[in-house]
């Protein structure tokens, strides 16, 4: 590794340390749902608050785009990382500016505090630099934990560490080096799952990504793109229809490369977003103009497992389908189980990644049979691509 980490900090005592977390956590009615992202930073904050520094976090939640959305605060992540913790972790109101100077300069040697979301501030995704420079004023040094955030170069993650000090926490070192041992020099042939909402962020990704993997999957959210780009009328299921041309591009180009593209052949539609909504499964041509697809069918299921079969290495990113309401989980869990099943048997190196899809791998019970389990989504798959992350860039010397 060409960074320096907290193995090069010497004398903590006092110093004011930024930390960059990842803690976009699945949350429900103010609860955190999924503790998984939460628990991979703690060893970074517990070595430093024993260190005696003053342990200052930074990190966003959600996509509130520069404005202050009350249901996009960090406030109730705090004592979510307390508990975790074993120790208090306060709270300042802003990340930059007057709220967040006074909080720090009331902070005791080896304490913790929470700044409030960076991304209230049209600065962070600008990757401004009097935004950086307002968040480098308030510390001595800055240590980037959020491995899963590194794909983004924003103020918090790529701007600041250009102006401090700058070192990886532990998430960081680890994640790195599990992904290279995992996926350096992957056993072939790889198959890609990717499905979940963020269609548009990661729909680019899958043009590289079908030169590297000989199949993929295409499930949830995403795959909806990709059927209406084929001509399904996808009613009313969440569906990014401008990016027609994108997803056929991307089928040319897995044509070209000889990977094998799985889309669903049924789905499950239903009239409302909610656990227990009445629901059928259907044929692609079947699909009611007021419906949504809100998981893959059992054919695709069925189709799916096969290639799992087939697979020696699986890299997966995006739940097949809504799978935080039931019955809308039945994909995501069979498959999750299957891989999991293939994967003790030892016939399948399998690397998952990405806050939901973590969370979707704990609720099937199968997060712990897998090889590995990154708390990235997005950011793995830029990995995997072998672009270069900003936020790991801008840690190099
Ligand atoms: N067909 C679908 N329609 C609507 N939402 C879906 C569908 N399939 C999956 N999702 C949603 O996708 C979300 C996870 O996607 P994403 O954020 O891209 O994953 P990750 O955080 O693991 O990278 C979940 O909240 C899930 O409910
Ligand atoms: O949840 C995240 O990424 P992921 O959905 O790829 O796992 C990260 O916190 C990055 O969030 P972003 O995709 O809104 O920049």
């Amino acid at each position: 590794m060409t960074f320096k980490t907290l193995d090069n900090l010497t004398d903590l005592a006092g110093k004011r340390v930024l930390v960059r977390v990842d803690l976009n956590v699945p949350m429900e009615s103010g609860k955190v749902t999924d503790a998984t992202r939460i628990e991979r930073v703690l060893p970074t904050i517990a070595e430093l608050a024993s260190r005696s520094a003053k342990v200052i976090l930074l990190a966003h939640f959600g996509r509130p785009k520069g404005q202050r959305v009350a249901e996009m605060s960090l406030a109730p992540v705090a004592p979510a990382v307390a508990d975790l913790l074993g120790k208090p972790v306060a709270f300042a109101d802003d990340c930059i500016g007057d709220v967040a100077c006074a909080a720090i300069a009331a902070m005791e040697n080896g304490s913790v505090l929470l700044l409030e979301n960076t991304r209230f501030h049209v600065g962070e995704e600008k990757n401004d630099l009097e935004f950086a420079k307002a968040l480098a004023e308030n510390a001595d040094i800055y240590v980037n934990d959020a491995f899963s955030a590194a794909h983004r170069a924003h103020g918090s993650t790529e701007g600041i560490a250009r102006l401090l000090p700058a070192f990886a926490g532990r998430t960081m070192q680890a994640e790195l080096e599990a992904l290279q041992s995992a996926l350096g020099d992957p056993k072939r042939p790889v198959l890609a799952v990717v499905g979940g909402a963020k269609v548009s962020s990661k729909i680019d990704l899958l043009e590289n990504l079908v030169s590297k993997v000989e199949m993929l999957v295409i499930g949830g959210g995403m795959a909806n793109t990709f059927l209406a780009a084929k001509g399904v009328d996808v009613g009313k299921s969440l569906c990014e229809h401008d990016l027609a041309g994108t997803a056929k591009k991307i089928m040319a180009a897995a044509d070209k490369a000889g990977c094998d593209i799985i889309l669903p052949v049924d789905a499950v539609v239903a009239r409302e977003f909610k656990a227990g909504a009445a629901n059928e499964t259907v044929a692609l041509d079947a699909i009611p103009a007021d419906a949504m697809i809100l998981d893959v069918g059992a054919a695709t299921i069925k189709s799916v497992q096969g290639k799992i079969d087939t697979a020696q290495t699986l890299v997966w990113n995006g739940p097949l389908g809504a799978f935080e309401i039931a019955p809308f989980d039945q994909a995501t869990v069979a498959a999750a189980k299957h891989a999991a099943d293939r994967t003790i048997s030892g016939n399948l190196n399998s690397v998952a990644g990405g806050g939901d899809t973590v969370a979707a791998l704990n609720h099937a019970g199968a997060a712990e049979a897998f090889s590995y389990v990154s708390t990235a989504g997005g950011a793995f798959l830029e990995w995997l691509e072998g672009k270069k992350l900003p936020g790991v860039e801008a840690l190099k010397n």
